[in-house]
């Protein structure tokens, strides 16, 4: 992960620009990642997927897939800039990685529902079983 490049801000016109298989970036989390040729040889999923996003953000697509956090790593190693936003924006896409597969799913999806709903489930058998025993004895 130590990626000591400087990262560029980059517009969308730009990414815009870089959509064809010898030089192919695609916008992943608000970051730029560059698909290498090699990259793109080494694809497990194919070259056509990642070059058909070339230009465009693929965030949903990468996610759509459930890529392995090792394919995060992969992607991590890719970064070249972080798309243009608000300041806030981006002063965190300058130090930000690819989020983990267990982030994403929690934080992009919006299904965080059920997180919340096993403490309560647990919190209702518990009680069911401590009302049990204590009825028996
Ligand atoms: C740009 C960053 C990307 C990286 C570093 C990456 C890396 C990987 C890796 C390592 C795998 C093997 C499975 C895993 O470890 O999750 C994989 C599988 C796959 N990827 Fe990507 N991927 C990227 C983008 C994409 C995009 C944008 C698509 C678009 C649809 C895509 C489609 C697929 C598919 C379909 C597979 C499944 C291949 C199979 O199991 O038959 N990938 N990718």
């Amino acid at each position: 992960m130590a990626d000591t490049k400087p990262r560029k801000k980059i517009t969308a016109a730009e990414l815009a620009q870089h959509s064809t298989d010898s030089n192919a970036w695609m916008a992943c989390h608000g970051l730029v990642l560059n698909l290498s040729k090699e990259f793109l040889e080494e694809h497990p999923g194919g070259p056509d997927v990642v070059v058909a996003l070339a230009g465009k953000d693929g965030t949903q697509d990468f996610e759509d897939i459930s890529h392995s956090d090792s394919a995060r790593e992969w992607a991590n190693k890719l970064i070249i800039g972080y798309m243009k936003g608000t300041e806030e924006e981006e002063s965190e896409r300058k130090v930000k990685i690819v989020p983990k597969h267990a982030e994403a799913a929690r934080g992009g999806g919006g299904g965080g529902g059920l997180g919340a709903f096993i403490p309560a489930v647990l919190v209702v058998i518990l009680a069911g079983a401590a009302y049990f025993f204590l009825n028996k004895s």
